[in-house]
């Protein structure tokens, strides 16, 4: 397999906290889920530390960053707290994405092209950290060219709209704006991975784009792990993006 065809997976384990949290106790443990994904084939694990504490916990991501094998992907809002945070677990990959508390999930990309100084001093002391900061965007010209100028070397595009499209057609609209997205990215020397909504039926489409580097799944891997279990649902979303890379 060519440099060019090869793909990572990101296995996003907040939900494995949703469950624990609905009942406030110490089960299932999102470490153990991150532990199983890891010797099932997860490139890396992905935590979002929401301000509203919905599902990953401090003591999770602390945990995590002590018995990770691979790596830690540590998505957060742009806030002093949170980057202290990292500062003091230092992740090897930090991303930054928009949060709202009202928001179900994450609704769309982070504004980076609005705000560049803001999100230019946090990729600085993130950076400064020993973190490869990556930024949560929609897939836009405008916002891949901002993520550029502050000085990010990753991108990780919206696929929210992609998974979430109603007809075949709106979800072709979508996939060839990842895809434009992609390149766009790569053109500005951006290393460029995409994910939210991706499931066992949408993921390969985006995983056959030419250069497009890791995919961040969720949702979809612990809903399946539900019916199979965790180390089979990741084992397998492994194995569909890696075969859908290669064909390309
Ligand atoms: C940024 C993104 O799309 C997800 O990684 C994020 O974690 C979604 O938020 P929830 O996991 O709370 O649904
Ligand atoms: N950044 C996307 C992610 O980590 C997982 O999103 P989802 O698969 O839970 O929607």
């Amino acid at each position: 397999m060519t440099e060019a065809n090869r793909i990572l997976l990101g296995v996003n384990i907040d939900h494995v906290a949703t469950l624990r949290q609905a009942r406030g106790t110490r089960y299932p443990d999102p470490v153990k889920a991150a532990l199983d994904a890891e010797e099932a084939g997860a490139d890396g694990i992905t935590v979002h530390l929401r301000e509203d504490r919905r599902h990953i916990q401090d003591r999770d991501v602390r945990v995590l960053a002590d018995v990770l094998q691979t790596r830690m992907n540590f998505e957060m809002g742009v806030t002093d707290f949170m980057l202290g945070f990292a500062e003091q677990i230092r992740p090897a990959h930090v991303c930054l994405v928009p949060e709202t508390r009202q928001e179900l999930t994450t609704e769309g990309g982070l504004d980076v092209a609005g705000q560049e100084a803001r999100i230019a001093a946090a990729v600085e002391r993130l950076t400064l950290a020993g973190c490869e900061v990556s930024l949560f965007i929609d897939a836009e010209e405008r916002q891949i060219e901002a993520a550029m100028r502050v000085g990010a070397p990753a991108i990780e595009l919206h696929t929210g709209r992609y998974a979430d499209a109603h007809t075949a057609d709106e979800a072709a609209h979508e996939l060839s704006r990842i895809r434009d997205g992609v390149i766009c990215g790569l053109n500005h020397g951006l290393i460029v991975n995409a994910g939210h909504g991706l499931h066992y039926h949408n993921a390969e489409a985006v995983a056959a784009i030419p250069g497009i580097n890791e995919l961040n799944i969720g949702h979809a891997i612990v809903s399946h792990a539900l019916f199979v279990g965790f180390k089979q649902a990741v084992a397998e979303m492994k194995a569909l993006i890696v075969a859908a890379a290669y064909r390309g």
